[in-house]
């Protein structure tokens, strides 16, 4: 078991919640402006937030996620198998506990269609691709709001719509099965400690906790599900777009609980060729640039190498200057 394990579990930290439920929140506004204040103090605090989206829009909406996500794992592993891609790890991913199904470009209706079909190759799916496509299309707004106010508290939004366009998003839906009856912390591991690697990732936990997340003094905290909130987090692509002004935390899934746990995690990552480069507005005497430029499959390839597993941060080994 690597050293995390020994870290002290902290009880009285939780992540801040920031209120988008306000059906008014749009740029320009003061309500924006104070949102957009708490979002970039909590993620510098602690790389990720909780987005409250209001009590009652979300409550039907992740109910179907969770049935369809149900209905998927139970089908036979053979069927799940038949969910592949081109790209390394977006497909059916199966390891220990976890076991994950991936839909690319889940927003666009006919992609999701074709996740369907691979399952089902005879008629798909349509009430599961319906609930997938309609909860992709929710989480990309909630994307595009926080990325809006991230990158306009910096002062670079002139460069949002390119930053945008180049952008494309990976549906994951996971399933970790209840851990054995003992008190060995190694078989409760869900999944490792890791920083993600996306611009942004959303997530959320139906029912059963199990989300760690590492502040900067090296505490975990445990991030209790909540049917209203969605967990908005810093990968490493952000990271090094904003010259490390904002970090790209550690969390892991330790499976405390005796049950069985779904979770979903919509990854937004540069789209094919993209170069990562923090604009000049955001490199200065007192922040030299930190990262050299790089291209995102290149990022990746490193990543899955031998030396970009060994290493502590695959973001830094890779690229730091
Ligand atoms: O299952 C979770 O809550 C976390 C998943 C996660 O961190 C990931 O897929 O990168
Ligand atoms: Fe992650």
């Amino acid at each position: 078991m690597d050293s995390d394990s020994l870290l002290p579990l902290s009880e009285s930290l939780e992540l801040p919640v920031i209120d988008f439920s306000d059906q008014n929140l749009t740029p320009g506004t003061s309500k924006w402006d104070e949102v957009k204040a708490d979002v970039r103090k909590a993620l510098e605090d602690y790389g990720c937030f909780q987005a409250f989206v209001g009590k009652v829009s979300n409550i039907e909406l992740t109910k179907s996620v969770f049935e369809a996500m149900e209905e998927l794992f139970d089908l036979p592993v053979q069927t799940k198998q038949r969910n592949v891609s081109s790209k390394p790890f977006h497909g059916y991913l199966s390891h220990n506990l976890y076991q994950s199904l991936g839909i690319e470009e889940a927003n666009d209706a006919e992609k999701v269609n074709y996740f369907t079909q691979q399952l089902w190759p005879d008629h798909g799916n349509k009430s599961i691709s319906e609930t997938m496509h309609k909860f992709a299309e929710r989480l990309v707004e909630l994307d595009l709001m926080a990325r809006r106010m991230t990158m306009e508290s910096f002062g670079i939004e002139k460069y949002l719509d390119e930053h945008l366009n180049s952008t494309y998003y990976v549906l994951r839906m996971m399933k970790y099965t209840a851990p054995p009856d003992d008190d060995v912390e190694e078989t409760k591991l869900g999944l490792l400690s890791h920083t993600d690697k996306s611009i942004t990732t959303i997530l959320h936990q139906y029912e059963v906790d199990g989300l760690e997340i590492k502040t900067k003094d090296n505490k975990w905290i445990k991030v209790k599900p909540s049917q209203h909130c969605f967990i908005i987090m810093v990968g490493d692509f952000l990271c090094a777009l904003l010259n490390g002004r904002l970090y790209s935390p550690n969390h892991r899934v330790l499976m405390t609980a005796k049950k069985t746990r779904y979770s979903t995690a919509m990854f937004f990552v540069p789209k094919q060729g993209v170069v990562i480069d923090a604009p000049e507005e955001l490199v200065d005497q007192e922040h030299p640039r930190m990262f050299k430029p790089f291209e995102y499959n290149e990022f990746i390839n490193f990543f899955h190498s031998e030396a970009g597993r060994k290493a502590e941060s695959a973001l830094h080994a890779f690229c730091a200057l």
